[in-house]
């Protein structure tokens, strides 16, 4: 079939592609023949180019239409006729699906995921480049091997022949193996079949490389005193005990109502085994109490397992709380979660609305339930171990901020205990310096802290709570090496802007309430520095010198006594 008529063609920088899509456009179905155009140079104005431009258009273009492929080629027609002929030819079937496999192959090698794809009689068609960097093997090289050779392993091992013989997938499973070269590998597969028409036609893989979850895993089961292979820490109940509670209630300080109130709610739930959720910002002393809790309990020769949701990545941690099996790779290992190593005792999890809402379903399911299924297993296992959980938001905005499922919320709730900050507790401030300054004091050389200070600290709002402060007085010990006494210079620097900010400075706050010695002191101290700066003119450090202290020690008693330097620079 022939077509003659004029198309305009575009000089651009894909000229051919542009005018043979603008005419393919024209045709109601895809071209099956190779057919041509021809146009007329003699009609340039239809042309809409100089038609002296055309010859250089000569060279073929390869264009796609309707999913197929075609060839164009521009040719010119004899000088008497003039005019132009563009030959359009439809790509063999076989040009067609090489282009296309070519094209899916660029696809499959760009993804992040392994691919791997067997002919039914387990022979590797397809090795993509992320299984190749994940196995150290060559494509070239994988391709023709047979599954059994390429991977070390007997046909039995081997998913891909499993599902070969079974037509049935594999979904998710776990894997540690070693290719041909002796790498280790350790993902999760799903190995699927593809039928066309009842006819098996190739078996194919999708990994995700968890080498280095593993790694995570394992290390972050060590830190917790315990390992995470049963098989490499055979133990008489094939489970090692973790490290335990430290500690206690002996070790909570504090006589304020609120925190007495919430010690005897605790002390009272810790000879029920009903799961506990504990609200408190952060450094309030939710861990301590919750193994102030373990350790009070029937159950505390059992083990203590903790883990913050917040700092584990989902995956993992669905794999750290439930475990997974055995793959069916050769040396597949299981993985015991902290499920299994938390019966008889606690599971701690803490910041529990951090963790997705699909692991919350997981956990909801598990303590409802009280079985748990392990990640790759179908069968149950049981949950034999109290859930202490925490969180730092309050529970309402939890609730509504969808952090939290409200149906788990409930039932790890069945009692729940409030550790309000330090703010709403400042009686416990004193005591709790006191405390820390002798935990952490050398030994034989108990400091103490300025009694003024202690007041300032009093003021401060401590966002960071006990952990903020017990850091505070740690660091200040430090810095006061030889000296006996905690002051104000030896605060942290950011500190000293904050404590001057958010603190009503005791001379104007107490006023004549305080021990009359102490407002006598007070106001001789007042005097003395007052006439240093007048002296002085306001120069803080001149007159530090005269007094014979630091400049910054000046600067505390200054804005202590609420004095206005500037006053004197005048
Ligand atoms: N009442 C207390 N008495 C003595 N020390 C305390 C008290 N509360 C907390 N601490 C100490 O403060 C630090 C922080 O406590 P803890 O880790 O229990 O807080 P947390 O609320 O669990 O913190 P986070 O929210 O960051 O997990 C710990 O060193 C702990 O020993």
């Amino acid at each position: 079939m022939k077509y003659r008529r004029s198309v305009s063609l575009c000089v651009g920088k894909r000229p051919a592609v542009l005018n043979f899509d603008r005419f393919l456009r024209l045709q109601s179905s895809s071209i099956n023949a190779n057919q041509y155009v021809e146009f007329s140079e003699t009609r340039p104005e239809v042309l809409g180019i100089p038609a002296a431009a055309l010859p250089s258009y000569r060279e073929p273009a390869t264009v796609s239409w309707r999913g197929r492929w075609y060839t164009l080629q521009t040719k010119r027609l004899p000088e008497e006729t003039g005019g132009y002929r563009v030959l359009i030819c439809p790509k063999t079937r076989e040009e067609e699906l090489r282009r296309k496999v070519a094209i899916y192959e660029k696809i499959l090698n760009t993804i992040h995921e392994g691919v791997l794809v067997t002919d039914p009689g387990g022979r590797v068609i397809f090795y993509n480049q992320e299984l190749a960097v994940l196995e150290g093997i060559d494509p070239r090289e994988a391709i023709g091997k047979h599954v059994t050779e390429l991977y070390r392993q007997s046909p039995g091992d081997s998913e891909h022949l499993q599902v070969s013989q079974t037509s049935r997938p594999i979904p998710e499973s776990f894997q540690k193996y070693f290719t041909q070269n002796g790498v280790e590998v350790h993902s999760v597969a799903s190995t699927v079949p593809i039928i066309e028409n009842g006819e098996l036609l190739a078996v194919y893989s999708v990994c995700r490389e968890t080498t280095h979850m593993k790694e995570m895993l394992i290390r972050t089961m060590q830190l917790q005193g315990m390992d995470s292979e049963a098989e490499e820490n055979p133990k008489t109940d094939g489970r090692k005990v973790p490290k335990s509670a430290t500690y206690n209630f002996a070790h909570i300080v504090g006589k304020s109502k609120p925190m007495q109130e919430v010690v005897r709610a605790a002390q009272r739930a810790m000879l029920t085994s009903a799961n506990i959720l504990i609200y408190g910002e952060t450094g309030t002393g939710k861990e301590l109490l919750v193994q102030s809790i373990h350790n009070g309990s029937p159950w505390r020769a059992q083990p203590f397992v903790a883990i913050n949701c917040a700092a584990i990545p989902e995956n993992l941690l669905e794999t750290m709380l439930f475990g997974a099996v055995k793959g069916a790779y050769t040396g597949a290992v299981p993985t015991v979660g902290l499920c299994e190593y938390a019966a008889d005792g606690t599971l701690y999890l803490d910041e529990i609305s951090s963790m997705s809402i699909g692991l919350q379903a997981k956990l909801l399911r598990a303590v409802q339930e009280r079985s748990f299924r392990k990640v790759g297993s179908v069968t149950e296992s049981p949950l034999r171990c109290r859930i202490i959980s925490s969180i730092n938001v309050d529970p309402l905005t939890c609730l509504q901020k969808h952090l939290l499922r409200e149906d788990l919320f409930y039932r790890l709730s069945v009692i729940s205990l409030y550790l309000p900050p330090l703010r709403e507790r400042t009686g416990d401030i004193p005591l709790l310096i006191e405390y820390f300054i002798k935990k952490h004091s050398p030994r034989n050389d108990l400091k103490k802290m300025d009694p003024d200070l202690a007041r300032l600290l009093l003021h401060y709002r401590w966002s960071g709570n006990i952990r903020e402060l017990e850091n505070t007085v740690e660091s200040m010990i430090y810095l006061t090496g030889e000296e006996k006494w905690l002051t104000y210079e030896h605060l942290p620097a950011y500190l000293k802007a904050q404590v001057g900010k958010t603190t009503p400075l005791p001379a104007a706050s107490e006023g004549g309430s305080g021990p009359r010695l102490n407002s006598s002191l007070l106001s001789a101290e007042n005097n003395i520095i007052v006439e240093a700066l007048k002296k002085h003119r306001g120069n803080i450090n001149r007159a530090a010198k005269e007094l014979g202290i630091l400049r910054q020690s000046l600067q505390y008693r200054v804005k202590k006594l609420g004095i206005e330097v500037e006053q004197f620079r005048k």
